[in-house]
């Protein structure tokens, strides 16, 4: 099993490029895939999770070349051309392809299995399953309501309109995508708006798709058009690098052109609330995703109540943030985060045990943790196979008094490839792949 040894490492200086978003990458492979023509996606994260997205669609039939590494050129077949697999589709560790996916295939005229590792076969899919069932869909589930799913073909979907329960944008994206071959409007709405890739990528690939924030809204019987895609850097991928430079001294740091999509962007009004010295700089729009240079300075941190509507804004962002708060003055509370409890790991529970290992006190609440700052030092963490626990871990460990051992790290790949080099190339201190 796959472990890094970490510890007290140098300021940290330099410009650091961060790979593609994980959350574009997927919905750019799956839209071009059902696209007519042939569409580029520059800067594609070779993440895991984004590759086995890619690789069910070579399953089911459409060619996907990569003549060099983040270049997928895809020549999709049509929404109605996708291609039978006899063999079960692996999202891997990929919540974001199960979920994404199954709305997409309850549409086709053939049955799929979607299965996942470990990690995914204990996550919730009743979510996806429940609304996609009233509009007509076959799918079951294991009992608990987890993967393997098995889709079976629907005589029609008809659209409906639904109030999400929670926010989530895998659930909305996933009533979208088969709301493309429903009869009728599939209309949605949010408790708090979240994530909008899935509307926009629509609208690049020409779909007449109405929304604003907290609701989308697609009607059937529209077609796809082959675009190019640029997916920026992803966000809660720099939000590792950029929580080290707030909390080790002498660190002055830029994170490049990184995707600044508000609904992605909590993080940083929160880091702000605790004082963190980050500034934004040559913003742009890339493709109509936003993006800007984010530069860095070590500061003092404080303890703050994190804002419950700042939570699905940065609800990747929470194994690292824990660590701002352990670094930080005083105690800094969060709630209305109960969604952590189900994602690749139970992010509450794994950052509460992993902080008590290295000496913080940290008390849990069911939706929730109030995290006491202090000062760290050196231990063992399991990371549950968890990529964004691992990389939380490894800023920690910077700020230890002695080494910092963090297993189970293979997965961080799923998300950000080449992480341990690139943070020791910035001044980490990181042993290990
Ligand atoms: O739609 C997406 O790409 C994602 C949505 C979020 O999940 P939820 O929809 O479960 O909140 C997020 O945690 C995940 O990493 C990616
Ligand atoms: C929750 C995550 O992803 P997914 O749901 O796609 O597994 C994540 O990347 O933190």
């Amino acid at each position: 099993m796959s472990a890094w040894i970490a510890s007290k490492g140098q300021p940290l200086h330099g410009r650091l490029a961060i790979p593609g978003d994980k959350s574009v990458s997927h919905r750019a492979i799956m839209l071009a895939a059902l696209a007519e023509g042939r569409s580029h996606i520059h800067g594609f994260l070779e993440g895991g999770d984004t590759r086995a997205t890619a690789a069910i669609f070579q399953q089911l039939g459409v060619r996907i070349e990569a003549p060099e590494p983040s270049l997928r050129i895809v020549d999709g077949v049509g929404l109605h051309g996708l291609k039978a697999s006899a063999s079960d589709l692996d999202c891997g560790n990929a919540g974001t392809a199960m979920r994404l996916l199954s709305g997409l295939f309850a549409a086709q005229a053939f049955a799929s299995t979607l299965v996942g590792d470990e990690s995914l076969t204990k996550r919730p899919m009743r979510r996806v399953i429940e609304p996609l069932r009233m509009m007509g869909a076959q799918i079951e589930a294991a009992e608990g309501d987890v993967p393997p799913l098995r889709v079976s073909p629907a005589s029609t979907l008809r659209g409906i309109d639904y109030a999400l329960p929670v926010a989530s944008a895998q659930v909305k994206s996933a009533l979208l995508l088969a709301g493309l071959y429903a009869d009728g409007t599939t209309r949605i709405t949010e408790p708090h708006p979240t994530r909008d890739y899935s509307e926009r990528m629509l609208q690049a690939f020409g779909w007449p798709i109405r929304f604003g924030e907290g609701w989308a809204e697609v009607e059937g019987g529209h077609r796809l058009i082959a675009t190019d895609i640029h997916v920026p850097a992803d966000f809660s991928s720099a939000a590792f690098a950029l929580v080290a430079a707030c909390v080790i001294p002498g660190s002055d740091l830029v994170l490049q052109q990184v995707g600044m999509n508000p609904r992605r962007t909590g993080l940083l009004r929160v880091l702000a609330m605790m004082g963190a010295d980050i500034r934004a700089d040559d913003a742009k729009g890339n493709d109509g995703e936003p993006v800007a240079d984010l530069y860095v300075r070590a500061t003092t941190l404080r303890g703050i109540d994190v804002p419950v509507d700042c939570v699905p804004d940065m609800i990747d962002e929470f194994p690292v943030l824990f660590i701002a708060a352990a670094l930080a003055d005083g105690i800094t509370r969060v709630r209305g985060a109960a969604e952590l409890r189900v994602k690749e790991s139970d992010r509450i529970a794994a950052m509460a045990n992993g902080l008590r290992a290295l000496g913080i006190r940290v008390d849990e609440t069911p939706d929730g943790a109030d995290i006491h700052g202090g000062s760290l030092h050196g231990g063992v963490i399991e990371s549950h196979g968890d990529h964004r626990i691992a990389m939380a871990f490894a800023v920690a460990a910077q700020r230890a008094s002695a080494d910092v051992e963090i297993r189970d790290t293979a997965n961080v790949a799923t998300s950000y490839p080449g992480f341990a080099a690139s943070t020791r190339s910035i001044g980490f201190d990181l042993r290990g792949d």
